[in-house]
């Protein structure tokens, strides 16, 4: 962990750096993989399957039977578990349904909105380093609430070609019945395109690594839709003296072991807390089984002494972390504060892992600095909303003039004629 304290000599961008890669490389390089799986479908598929993930695949898609057996290899208390994380994340997105009003812009001037499920949608479940079940939760929930007719689940196998039976079961619950084997480049390519075997779609969603961030914003500039640009992990954590310093430690750690690209920030306006925390991190990083991954994205992470609470908070709008936790005495008034942040913990009991699980909260997040215009994911991102009017005759001439002065200044007759010659044939 790097330290840095009253960093008056560093500009922000300098202290708030991200871990950085070689971006030309990587856009090339998926670049490639995805023309390729454009142009050859499922055979480019498997070929980077069998590169990528060292598996070989005959078949992409899992049978229903799988989905559905698959209950039976489950202990009985981690399906309680994830029944209770499903039930608190329906109760919290269901609510986000909102109710759409007529609006009488003037008499007779009615104008209104629909929201229309997206009608096909591809969820990516990362599956990498560590089998990501919960986010399975996180985005086939809000798609079945919004009603999306078609919904598409690709993630990666394991080295055995097999996709564990938690990822099939936790699929099978929320109601999921198209899962493909498919992980990476090659997934984000099969939903975006289309081939044999994978439907295409409209929008895809979903976490994933820089080869899969990457992906997602290529094909989105290509004309796929994208929830957000949800890459690896990060955490900060804003700490005061009221803090514990083993539960940032903690906090700090739980993103850590996500890859070794994860960032985790500490920002205080205590030497006393950022002395303890590192000192908690150290001893904790040892009992880790993810020590390995922990330690390297570690040495992207920072312990930053601030002088005062409003600079620290300016920062971390700045920063526009993934996660915030603010474990300050005064969390209430600084979380009024938050401009930038994909999601945010208050309180030494709101540990980040609740939200990444089942407090009810989606843990599909903005990263890399895209909270400042990104929200995370939400019912609202399967739902789109068409605009629709109705004005009856008197509605038109009491507008009339309205539009056919602004048309004629942007010197579009037509435009004017299309209201003239309903106000002139009354
Ligand atoms: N921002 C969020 O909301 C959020 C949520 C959950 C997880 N995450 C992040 O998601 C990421 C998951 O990453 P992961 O690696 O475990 O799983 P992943 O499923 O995202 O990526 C695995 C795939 O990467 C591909 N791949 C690996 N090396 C490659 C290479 N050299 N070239 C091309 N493709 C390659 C493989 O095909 C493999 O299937 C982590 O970084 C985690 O922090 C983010
Ligand atoms: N912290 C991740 C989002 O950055 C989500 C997650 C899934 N499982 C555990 N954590
Ligand atoms: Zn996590």
């Amino acid at each position: 962990m790097q330290i840095i304290r009253f960093p008056e000599r560093h500009t922000w961008a300098e202290i708030l750096q991200r871990p950085t890669f070689d971006h030309t490389a990587l856009e090339a390089q998926v670049g490639e993989m995805l023309n390729d799986i454009k142009a050859n479908g499922d055979a480019a598929v498997k070929k980077y399957a069998e590169q990528f993930d060292k598996v070989q695949l005959d078949t992409l898609e899992v049978p229903y039977s799988e989905l559905r057996d698959a209950a039976e290899q489950i202990s009985e208390e981690l399906k309680a578990a994830i029944k209770q994380a499903k039930q608190n994340i329906e109760l919290f997105h269901a609510r986000q349904i909102t109710q759409e009003n007529i609006v009488q812009t003037m008499p007779g001037v009615q104008c209104w909105r629909k929201v229309v499920p997206i009608e096909k949608v591809g969820l990516y479940i990362p599956g990498g380093t560590a089998p990501l079940f919960s986010t399975i939760l996180m985005l086939a929930v809000p798609a079945k609430i919004a009603a999306c007719k078609e919904i598409v689940l690709c993630t990666p196998t394991g080295k055995d070609g097999k996709i564990p039976p938690v990822v099939l079961y936790t699929a099978f619950i929320t109601g999921i019945t198209k899962v493909f084997k498919i992980g990476g480049v090659q997934a984000i390519g099969a939903m975006a395109y289309g081939t044999a075997s994978v439907p295409q779609v409209y929008k895809i969603f979903g976490p994933g690594n820089q080869y899969v961030t990457c992906a997602k914003q290529l094909v989105n500039k290509a004309g796929v839709a994208i929830d957000m640009p949800a890459g690896p992990s990060e955490v900060a954590v804003f700490a005061d003296e009221s803090c514990v310093p083993g539960y940032v430690a903690a906090d700090l750690l739980s993103q850590c072991e996500h890859g070794t690209d994860s960032q985790a920030v500490l920002v205080t306006t205590s030497e006393e807390v950022l002395v303890a925390v590192e000192s908690a991190v150290l001893e904790q990083l040892e009992q880790l089984p993810r020590k390995d991954i922990a330690a390297e994205s570690l040495k992207n992470s920072k312990l930053i002494l601030i002088e005062n609470k409003r600079v620290a908070m300016d920062m971390l709008n700045e920063y526009a972390p993934e996660h915030l936790i603010i474990a300050c005495s005064n969390d209430t008034e600084l979380a009024d504060q938050v401009i930038n942040a994909g999601s945010v913990f208050l309180g030494n009991y709101s540990p980040e892992s609740a939200g990444d699980y089942a407090s009810g909260t989606n843990h599909t997040l903005p990263t890399n600095g895209h909270a400042k215009a990104y929200s995370g994911v939400s019912y609202d991102s399967f739902v789109k909303k068409i605009t629709y009017q109705r004005l009856s005759q008197s509605g038109l001439q009491n507008l009339a003039q309205t539009i056919e002065v602004m048309a004629a200044a942007e010197g579009l007759d037509a435009h004017k004629n299309a209201v003239s010659i309903r106000i002139q044939n009354k």
